[in-house]
């Protein structure tokens, strides 16, 4: 894919700060030459829905950042009011035999990519982050979320069975205890309730100041040495990394077949039409 390459200045909070910026169709990739940390913005309207393309642009500046010597990772969104909506059901709803696999494929390496990543990595939820949007926001080390949104694993609502590397992801964040019920539950958490139970570890009034202190959490590295940290946080993130490396195939397949039964589909499409008659009233 082709990606254009720019130099511009930016205002920012204590000052303007050169910034070496990236951008795809679906992401945008900004390093801070200031600070070195380089905030990954999703941008694929209407609602962030992670699909193929969206996935694999995910993937593809995972690696350009880690590439690029970043001393940190922010994901956040450009959208107002939505961090991402999760994965796009169209993707999974009636699909193309082809396709979804690479789907599934794509959703497979970027959560590889961004849990396991060699950078300190940082979620700016400056909206709502259902499902996907909240296996990518559990899958960073820290998360800051704006008020009077939610956040959570809604995969039960909907009647599908969320796999076990998001649910790794989950228990990264919360205790086992919490994390089995709010599954269980399918349960969004507000942006208080998130706060209160851990889910995220700050609030922030406004973009700028979940990314501030983003860059803070992130900026709490700097005196350590980046190989030990990094070769710790792998240690820690090993088990679930490789479960899922080494059971690829198999998850695939489980997945296809899964979505394949036709009260999956059936649910899905009810689940499809709902969102559409909402977003029409
Ligand atoms: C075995 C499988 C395991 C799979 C594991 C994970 C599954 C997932 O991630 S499934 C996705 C779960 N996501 C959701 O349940 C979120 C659904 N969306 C919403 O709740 C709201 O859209 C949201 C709060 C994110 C935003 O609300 P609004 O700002 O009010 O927007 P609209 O609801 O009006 O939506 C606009 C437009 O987008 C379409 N949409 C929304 N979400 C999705 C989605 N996840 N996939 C595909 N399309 C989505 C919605 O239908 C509207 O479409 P139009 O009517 O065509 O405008």
């Amino acid at each position: 894919m082709m990606r254009s390459k720019l130099l511009s200045l930016v205002p920012c909070a204590t000052g303007p700060f050169r910034t070496m910026s990236t951008t795809t169709k679906l992401t945008t990739v900004e390093v801070n030459d200031k600070t070195g940390i380089a905030t990954l913005t999703m941008n694929r309207p209407p609602v962030n829905g992670l699909n193929l393309d969206l996935l694999r642009d995910l993937r593809q500046s995972i690696a350009e950042i880690e590439g690029n010597k970043s001393r940190g990772l922010i994901l956040t969104s450009s959208n107002p009011t939505i961090f991402s909506a999760g994965l796009d059901i169209m993707e999974m709803y009636k699909p193309d035999k082809e396709r979804v696999r690479a789907f599934w494929t794509a959703l497979q390496d970027a959560w590889l990519a961004l849990y396991g990543s060699s950078v300190p990595t940082a979620a700016a939820i400056n909206g709502h982050s259902p499902a996907g949007g909240c296996l990518l926001a559990t899958s960073c080390e820290y998360r800051v979320m704006l008020p009077k949104f939610t956040i959570g694993l809604n995969e039960t609502k909907l009647g599908i069975v969320a796999p076990m590397w998001f649910m790794s992801s989950f228990l990264s964040v919360l205790p086992r205890r919490e994390a089995e019920r709010a599954l269980n539950q399918g349960r969004m958490f507000t942006t208080d309730e998130a706060l209160q139970i851990g889910l995220v570890d700050e609030a922030a009034g406004t973009k700028e100041e979940a990314l501030e202190k983003c860059a803070q959490f992130i900026g709490t590295f700097a005196k350590v040495n980046p190989i030990a940290r990094a070769l710790t946080k792998q240690q820690f993130r090993a088990a679930e990394l490789e479960q899922l490396e080494s059971e690829r195939a198999q998850d695939l397949e489980k997945f296809l077949f899964f979505i394949n039964q036709p009260a999956v589909q059936k649910g899905l499409g009810i689940y499809l039409e709902s969102l559409k008659k909402k977003a029409k009233n």
